[in-house]
């Protein structure tokens, strides 16, 4: 995809003009007979709105003539009536359809970007800054939704009122029509200043806002850093810069709109004053009565009045476009060559292949790992702090992208890890999240088969508690077997639990490996393990040192073969003796 470079030179990309063009022709597909048939009603109505003029002019004849009756004047008064009705009704069904074709298009890239969004790359989204991508998904979607009630009438009333003018002005007189002509450069010009200026100002503006959203969404986020370390001035200080920023590149939109007006009251003069003198010297020539001049103003009158419009929604139009270009910035970025793909081989749930991945420009945290996963077994990573092994995860989920080497993994992968989300909403709507489809008695058995079954007997409402922010507090234990429970639900072919059960106190420990062993039977696994008890049931084990894989075997073979993985099982169990003999004396 072309893309323009921003300010932020790792922000997500912005489509280009043709781009752009050609994601909405093609999500236009399906609406073009509708668009056709909003052309020719369009075409027609703003044709009807040709005859008041005409018939005025008509009327100023008769009555420079002396023919004009009473007849004349009601008959010229019925048809300006029927035809203003008639236009009026018209213009407003093709802005309606018009209006309905916008929206449905855009709820295809809203769709398109949304699940987009969802799918990118963590490194993509953490290098350009969660804010870029919210702003994208709330400010630019807002941007072009609410641009829609002016654009909309605008662009389709003035296209529709120049084409069918300039026609009926020609069929005046065609000087009429050529004075129109000679003075439309001075709105070609007008409009090519404002698309120098506007687009930049604009683009600018937004840039301004997605600094803005990062800005108070990191000090929100590390709000407790921020008041541990005494950081608020400084944090109060960046979002104040942000916040002025936003408000410069406002503040030179709204100037560049008043410039914009002088531009227009200019190009009005003139068109007014070519007319009328074209006017004077065809009447003088017996060219062209006063009644065909006072038709001819009336019809430039009315051309500059959606001109002028169309002029002045420039500015929405070039803000909704800069939106528009940003939200198919995301929603078309394609799958790097980096992603998971799909693993052919049948037996073989996952694959990596000579892998290397680096944080940034950091060192790798490894080089060359090649892992085989077969279907079915069950994988325990173990390792020091800081092996790798959370990294490995993240890599086989594809939330990080390789930076050399191949990733293939099933396509229904879930990672769990130590953070779960507990959503505001139902008990219900936060289980069935990844399987919307799951009826109560699959969601019982999932809360069953994790232990959390208990959990519906505390909650006043059952899978109709609200939980989350504001709702039933949770313990960070039952949100983990929340977690599972979805995985459950969601039924995966790979489950990566990383330390999915790290941080539960003994009583929880065991609760949580029973959960976790529950949620991974009959799938692949791949669990980043932080109690050995945990490892030592899996079908294999893989030892991590600084990033390589330095053993691998059941536990059994590893602990026989006495390498480092038996050493950590020795430790490990001696600990767990001493742990043992503490709580026994303890309690
Ligand atoms: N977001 C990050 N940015 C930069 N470096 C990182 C990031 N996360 C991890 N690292 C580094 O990558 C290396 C591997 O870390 P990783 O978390 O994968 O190890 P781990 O074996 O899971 O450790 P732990 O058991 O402590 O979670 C470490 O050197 C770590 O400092």
């Amino acid at each position: 995809m072309s893309a323009t470079s921003t300010a932020n030179e790792h922000a997500l990309p912005i489509a280009s003009g043709r781009e752009t063009a050609k994601q909405v022709w093609r999500l236009s597909r399906g609406h073009r007979l509708r668009l056709a048939t909003v052309a020719v009603l369009g075409l027609v109505s703003t044709g009807i709105n040709v005859i008041p003029p005409v018939i005025i002019g008509f009327l100023v004849d008769q009555v420079r003539a002396g023919t004009a009756d009473l007849g004349t004047v009601l008959t010229v008064t019925a048809l300006m009536v029927l035809s203003a009705v008639l236009g009026a009704a018209g213009t407003a069904v093709t802005i309606v359809l018009a209006t309905r074709i916008y929206h449905t298009i855009l709820a295809g890239l809203r769709e398109q970007l949304v699940s987009r969004a969802m799918t990118l790359p963590q490194h993509l989204v953490e290098r350009a800054g969660t804010g870029d991508l919210i702003s994208r998904t709330s400010d630019d979607v807002t941007a072009v939704v609410d641009a829609a009630p002016a654009v909309i009438p605008a662009v389709t009333v003035t296209a529709f009122t120049i084409v069918v003018s300039l026609g009926g002005l020609a069929a005046l007189q065609w000087q009429y029509a050529a004075a129109f002509v000679v003075v439309l450069p001075v709105y070609v010009l007008v409009m090519r200043w404002y698309l120098r200026i506007g687009p930049r100002v604009y683009g600018a503006e937004r840039a301004a806002m997605s600094a803005r959203a990062q800005q108070i969404l990191e000090s929100q986020r590390g709000y407790a850093t921020v008041l541990g370390l005494g950081l608020t001035d400084q944090r109060h200080h960046s979002v104040m810069t942000a916040s002025w920023g936003v408000a410069v590149w406002t503040l030179r939109a709204r100037i560049v709109q008043a410039m914009l007006s002088i531009r227009l009251n200019l190009g009005e003069c003139l068109s007014l004053a070519t007319v009328l003198a074209v006017g004077f010297f065809l009447i003088k020539a017996d060219a062209s009565t006063v009644g065909g001049a006072t038709a001819a103003t009336l019809l430039v009158l009315r051309l500059l009045g959606p001109i002028n419009e169309l002029v002045f929604v420039v500015d929405d139009l070039q803000s909704a476009l800069a939106s528009l270009s940003r939200m198919i910035g995301v929603a078309t970025i394609a799958e790097g060559p980096g992603e998971p793909t799909a693993t052919v081989d049948t037996d073989i749930a996952v694959r990596l292949q000579d892998v290397a991945f680096a944080y940034g420009d950091g060192p790798r945290v490894f080089d060359n790992l090649t892992l085989d996963i077969p279907v079915g077994q069950r994988i325990a990573v173990v390792g020091a702090s800081g092996a790798g092994k959370t990294t490995l995860a993240a890599v086989i989920a594809g939330i990080h992208l390789p930076d050399a080497g191949t990733v293939a993994r099933p396509g229904r992968t879930t990672l769990i890890t130590q953070e779960t989300h507990v959503f505001a909403g139902t008990l219900r709507s936060n289980l069935t999240l990844a399987a919307p489809d799951a009826a109560d008695h699959d969601i019982h058995a999932a809360l069953e088969a994790t232990g959390a079954a208990g959990l519906l007997d505390l909650l006043p409402d059952g899978l109709d508690t609200m939980i989350g922010t504001g709702g039933y507090p949770l313990t960070d234990a039952q949100a983990q077997q929340l977690a599972l429970a979805r995985l459950l639900l969601a039924d995966p072919e790979l489950a990566i639990l990383d330390e999915a059960t790290a941080e539960a106190g003994s009583t929880h420990a065991g609760l949580l490996d029973r959960a976790a062993e529950a949620t991974l039977r009959g799938r692949t696994g791949l669990v980043i393990a932080h109690r050995l008890s945990q490892a030592a049931t899996c079908d294999r084990i893989v030892v991590m040192e600084h990033g390589r894989i330095i053993e691998t075997g059941t536990h059994d073979e590893l602990v026989a073969a006495g390498g480092v993985y038996g050493g950590l099982w020795s430790a490990w169990k001696a600990g767990r003796s001493i742990n043992n003999k503490v709580e026994r004396t303890g309690s």
